[in-house]
């Protein structure tokens, strides 16, 4: 595959990483106005480094559109006039909808959405996905480049500022989390290596349990606290500081945001 990503920001540094890590292109072009910064990519093999968007689209089939939403427009406009039918269009960027891209570079191309998150530089991003009526037929393509590095799902447009939400902001959600976590290890004697050590071993395992096993996160949480014990004094006095009412209300916080963004 012949990638290239136009815009390589944080989401685009960490894209590159995780298909130079899987070494999953046959080119890579990585371009960003100000190409010096990401210029220490060109030390791996196949990958090219320019502030020249259409060299980029010239040389490659499948074009990662990852800049601000300010930016996309005058980033299409640019480079409309080169795309042909080889390429598949993928635009990372949060809330900008698939009529508007149609309404710049016409609906007669292959157009997908993905939001992905930082996690994918280590191949580990949950990546939603979705595409106009022509991109149906390039869907597989996204999934393969997404499963590759980490997993992928398909859903409405609608619903891709909740996954927004849910997937790319809880990257930072459930970040800190773990720095709650890693704060209390610390409080109760473990220095601030081991807490966090601690803390993000401990995630991954509940985490694991759940995707090995499909089971509800409760299910779990009744094998771990014995009767009288200190798990249920741990969680009931959680649950009365708002735990998970506290973590529901910033997820609606970061939707109600979204929305207002994308609207304007
Ligand atoms: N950072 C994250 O975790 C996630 C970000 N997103 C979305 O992905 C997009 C990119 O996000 P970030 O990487 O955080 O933003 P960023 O601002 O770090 O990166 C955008 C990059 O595009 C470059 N750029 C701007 N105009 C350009 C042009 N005409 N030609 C070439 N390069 C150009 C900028 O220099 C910058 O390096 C945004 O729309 C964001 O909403 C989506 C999921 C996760
Ligand atoms: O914070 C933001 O608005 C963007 C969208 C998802 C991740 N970063």
């Amino acid at each position: 595959m012949k990638i290239a990503i136009l815009g390589t920001g944080n989401l685009g540094v960490s894209l590159a990483k995780g298909l130079i890590f899987s070494n999953a292109f046959t080119s890579l072009y990585l371009t960003k106005r100000n190409s010096d910064a990401i210029k220490d990519f060109e030390e791996y093999s196949k990958v090219k480094v320019t502030a020249d968007n259409r060299e980029a689209v010239q040389n490659s089939d499948i074009l990662l559109l990852s800049v601000q939403p300010t930016q996309l427009e005058r980033i299409l406009e640019e480079i409309k006039d080169l795309l042909t039918d080889k390429h598949v269009i993928i635009s990372t960027v949060t809330g900008f909808k698939i009529p508007r891209i149609e309404a710049i570079i016409g609906e007669d191309q292959f157009i997908i959405r993905a939001m992905p998150n930082t996690a994918i530089a280590v191949g580990k991003s949950m990546t939603c996905l979705c595409c106009n009526e022509k991109g149906k037929k390039r869907i597989a393509i996204a999934e393969a480049i997404f499963n590759r590095l980490g997993t992928s799902i398909i859903i409405p447009e609608n619903k891709m500022q909740a996954a927004t939400v849910i997937c790319a902001s809880g990257i930072a959600f459930w970040m800190r989390l773990i720095r709650a976590t890693s704060q209390g290890a610390v409080q109760l004697g473990f220095d601030a290596k081991e807490a966090q050590q601690l803390a993000v071993h401990t995630c991954l395992g509940a985490a694991s349990l759940l995707i090995e096993s499909g089971k509800h996160p409760e299910e779990e949480i009744d094998r771990v606290t014995t009767p009288r014990g200190c798990t249920i004094e741990g969680l009931n006095e959680m649950e009365h500081n708002g735990l998970s009412s506290s973590l529901i209300k910033g997820l609606q916080a970061s939707f109600k945001k979204i929305n207002n963004i994308s609207e304007k």
